[in-house]
């Protein structure tokens, strides 16, 4: 509830709207029940008595006040739309603003599905509720209260009939929406489950095609979806139960005033005109009833939805820029690490321990380690994706900390493990490195990447199509578009993580070579499983399990470090060759 009201604070922009709205639906309102009073005075003032320019006059007021509810139904229904959907559209983006501020930690917290979910399927359930109450709530309890009163003023001898039927409808509806809302926040959690798995899906097709799990899947699928079928139909059976009954009861009242009013008419106390405007306001408050629960249940759906919204809105990004930061017109990109410890859970076991290494502008450096070793999370923290638990990273003799976010991922080119290529041309994703990327500088990172050679062969070049997620280039392709991406900038730190796995031997020659020759002035690191790809680095970093187990040439580090030894022997390094290094094949010659 708290949630949902604190939301309002989006539809300030569309106050104007937001009142506007039901004042329309005040004036269909009054239409709407001027009207069986209207056939009321037709029926016993004219048709009775014969008078028929009476009628003809009544009529037209008859049909001028339909017309003017019309107009303010119509109108009512155009400001409240204004009102939700700018109130909507405000709050998503708001989100995805906040969405992008999150760290990976963040969003390692809330997963992506459940973001996915709330930026779509929430924010549309609150839209609903405040078109919902703009249009419904206000109509719905002022044609009941004015249904009511009519009824008290001008046919009283019916009013009895009223004060025992309303307490039955309103209990039959609470009783019907306090099942049916339990049932609906049943189905939300439901769909959740649905978009999660379904989101699964997509993102690992391929693996799904590859190891032919599609049954195992459909199969998964399918018992969500029947658990999803099943709750929607025992939902919407309680909610169409609810008619019937309160039809059946209304027919009862119906039945009460036609009784009452023969025994009237006969006795002459009543007229014919009152039984029927009575049957009118009867139905009338019905359709409120029923309405007004309606909207209370898309209201009860949305407080859900609104807490959702709010715990994105409300998680504080937890990698700050500090107020007064330092925006350096140039990186030179010394790197020193001093006793870093890292961990992903707060109070977790470090994943990162004791870790103080020195890296000069320029340098070469290679890491390796074994699998989990942490390697991939040591160079996660330079661009601060997450922050250190101990310790400092400095640039420059410089905290990260200390430096504009901005300044300092503009100085870092990041190429992660798993290549990600965006919808558009390769001249778009080679902006996304840099905004005013010239012709010539796209080709020169692209062919020190060695994806000139395949964007040549592309229909249009740099103007080719990709698809979604790049799925129209194969994995060494994608691979190379990101390390030109990365390129284009020169940055003055370059981090190649695990990044040439999917390009055969040559191509990662080519691109090693390059990185040497024509980035020389970066500070570069890169990860590698292989030893070839790491032996002519300046210097090798060796991990095992989150700590540098070694540092130094391959030349040293052959001759002196035992997990060094061992991976360079699982890959076919001969004890022999310790101390003649430059016979084991390297990429970078
Ligand atoms: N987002 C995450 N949340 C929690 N733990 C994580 C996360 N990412 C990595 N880890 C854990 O941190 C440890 C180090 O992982 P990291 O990816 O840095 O290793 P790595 O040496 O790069 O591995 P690989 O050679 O397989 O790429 C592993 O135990 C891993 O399970």
């Amino acid at each position: 509830m708290q949630a949902l009201w604190n939301l309002l604070k989006y539809l300030r922009p569309y106050w104007m709207f937001a009142i506007i709205g039901p004042l329309f639906m005040c004036l269909e309102v009054a239409m709407d029940l001027m009207q069986p009073m209207l056939m009321q005075h037709i029926i016993d003032n004219g048709i009775a008595t014969g008078d028929h320019s009476y009628v003809v006059k009544m009529s037209i007021l008859l049909l001028a006040a339909a017309l003017i509810g019309l107009f303010g139904g119509l109108a009512c229904s155009i400001y409240s739309t204004k009102a939700a959907v700018n109130f909507a559209t405000d709050i998503r983006q708001e989100l995805f603003a906040r969405i992008e501020q999150f760290s990976a930690r963040n969003t390692d917290e809330i997963r992506t599905g459940k973001l996915i979910t709330i930026t779509t399927n929430d924010v549309s359930s609150v839209q609903m509720a405040l078109l919902m109450t703009l249009k419904v709530f206000v109509r719905s309890p002022l044609l009941f209260i004015g249904s009511v009163i009519i009824v008290f003023v001008s046919a009283r001898d019916f009013f009895p009939i009223l004060i025992v039927l309303i307490p039955l409808l309103a209990i039959v509806n609470w009783y019907f929406m306090k099942h049916a809302g339990r049932l609906f926040r049943k189905v939300q959690e439901t769909v959740d489950r649905i978009n999660t798995k379904l989101q699964e899906n997509l993102a690992g097709i391929r693996v799904v095609k590859a190891f032919g799990r599609q049954e195992y899947e459909k199969t998964g699928f399918a018992a969500i979806n029947h658990d999803l079928t099943n709750i929607n139909r025992r939902a919407n059976q309680m909610m169409m139960g609810l008619m019937p009954v309160m039809l059946f009861l209304v027919n009862i009242g119906i039945v009460a005033a036609l009784w009452m009013g023969v025994i009237k008419v006969e006795q002459g106390t009543s007229e014919v005109g009152v039984i029927l405007a009575f049957i009118n306001y009867l139905t009338i408050t019905l359709n409120a009833l029923i309405s007004s629960s309606h909207v209370l249940m898309v209201i009860s759906r949305a407080f859900p939805s609104a807490e959702r919204i709010k715990q994105v809105l409300d998680t504080v990004p937890d990698i700050q820029e500090s107020q007064e930061a330092y925006r350096p017109e140039k990186i030179k990109g010394n790197i020193e690490f001093r006793n870093v410890d890292f961990s992903y859970s707060k109070n977790g076991e470090y994943v990162l321990k004791e870790i103080s290494f020195k890296a000069n502008g320029g340098e070469k450096i290679g890491i390796i380690g074994t699998i989990g070793s942490g390697k991939s999370t040591l160079m996660k923290l330079i661009p601060r994706l997450y922050d250190v638990d101990r310790g400092e990273i400095c640039i420059d003799g410089r905290n990260i900390k200390e430096y504009g976010l901005r300044q300092l991922r503009v100085a870092i080119g990041f190429i992660p493990q798993k290549a990600s290529v965006f919808s558009g041309t390769i001249m778009d994703n080679l902006q996304y490195g840099k905004d005013d990327v010239s012709k010539e500088e796209a080709v020169f990172a692209s062919s020190a990447a060695n994806a000139m050679e395949f964007i040549e062969k592309l229909d249009g070049e740099f103007e080719h199509v990709l698809t979604q997620g790049g799925s129209n280039l194969s994995g060494g392709q994608k691979q190379r578009l990101s390390i030109a991406r990365a390129l284009v900038r020169k940055p003055p730190i370059l981090i190649l993580d695990d990044s040439t796995s999917a390009v055969d031997a040559l191509s990662e020659k080519a691109i090693l070579h390059s990185l040497q020759e024509e980035y020389k002035d970066s500070t570069t690191f890169i990860i590698s499983s292989k030893i070839s790809s790491v032996m002519k680095a300046d210097r090798i970093i060796v991990m095992e399990d989150g700590r540098i187990v070694g540092m130094g040439t391959h030349r040293e580090l052959v001759a002196t470090n035992s997990v060094y030894q061992e991976i360079y022997r699982t890959q076919g390094g001969k004890e022999e060759s310790v101390h003649e290094s430059g016979r084991y094949e390297t990429s970078w010659q």
